[in-house]
């Protein structure tokens, strides 16, 4: 009866969690794309407060768990519980206010040419507090750009910007309505080792200035291991383990001990001698 399901599910009210404490949690999820299982039963819980990282190689699902979480995939099957909230009987409509809590920052920055990026950073707010006012819409989009160290460039075009701006710009542009979840889809790939290194530091400031619950999801092992209070390793479609950096640099559950071998250079330059 799924027009019942749709009026069980209650209207999404977010309550500031204690530190540590359970804040989502995916439950037996399963999920595929036609004949291609992404998942079986994937188990993983995120704690409030803390950056989690989600390894895995390329095409594991990775980016597929952080969109399930806003509503842009829908599971098979399983339960992603958001503060008590069945987040998979949410409809389009229900998944708005969870937006407004849980942003996601695209791998490509997903900015819109168009806009400017003042306007770009004022999306979110229009979008989610219309009644704002234009001052009070300028103030934010002039704090948020300040946070991310872009102050004052409200005026230009996102042809303008460098890689490392517009994943600033799409940084500022999530945080704008101040998220207690950030979501992070690689937001370190393609970019030069200076800005990776000021991206890893804009995530832990994050969660120091902000307070916020941060997802990673990354192939970048250093910026893993810089950012990660735990990490959580996606293959086979399952998460095979989850621990701190420590248990992580010590695994010997065998896929993780094969990612992180094969990245072993990149982990520890001297490794390389
Ligand atoms: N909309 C879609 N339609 C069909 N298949 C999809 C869709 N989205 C993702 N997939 C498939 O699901 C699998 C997981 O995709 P996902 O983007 O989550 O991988 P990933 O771990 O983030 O990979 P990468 O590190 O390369 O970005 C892939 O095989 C992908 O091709």
């Amino acid at each position: 009866m799924p027009f019942l399901r749709r009026r069980e599910a209650p209207s999404f009210e977010f309550h500031r969690p204690t530190p540590g404490t359970r804040l989502i949690h995916f439950e037996h999820l399963r999920k595929a794309f036609g004949t291609k299982r992404v998942y079986d039963d994937l188990e993983l819980e995120v704690r409030a407060g803390e950056t989690l990282v989600v390894l895995g190689g390329s095409g594991t699902g990775k980016s597929v768990l952080l969109k399930c979480l806003i509503g842009l995939q829908r599971p098979d099957d399983g339960r992603i519980v958001f503060q008590g909230h069945d987040l998979t009987r949410f409809s389009e409509e229900e998944f708005i206010p969870v937006r407004r809590h849980v942003a996601m920052v695209f791998q490509g920055a997903a900015l819109f040419d168009s806009l400017c990026v003042g306007e770009n950073v004022a999306y979110p707010l229009r979008e989610h507090f219309p009644e704002m006012t234009p001052d009070e819409v300028r103030a934010r989009v002039a704090e948020k750009l300040a946070l991310v160290n872009l102050p004052g460039t409200e005026q230009l075009m996102p042809a303008d910007l460098s890689g490392g701006m517009k994943k600033r710009v799409g940084l500022a542009r999530a945080i704008a309505t101040n998220p207690e979840v950030i979501l992070w889809d690689e937001p370190t790939t393609g970019l030069d080792p200076v800005t990776t290194q000021s991206i890893n530091a804009m995530i832990n400031s994050m969660k120091t200035k902000l307070g916020s619950t941060s997802i990673v999801v990354t192939h970048d092992l250093v910026s893993a291991f810089s950012v990660g209070d735990r990490m959580a390793m996606l293959a086979e479609r399952r998460i095979v383990q989850v621990g701190t950096r420590e248990e992580f640099r010590h695994s010997q559950v065998p896929e993780v001990r094969a990612f992180l071998d094969a990245r072993r250079v990149e982990l520890e330059p001297g490794a390389a001698s």
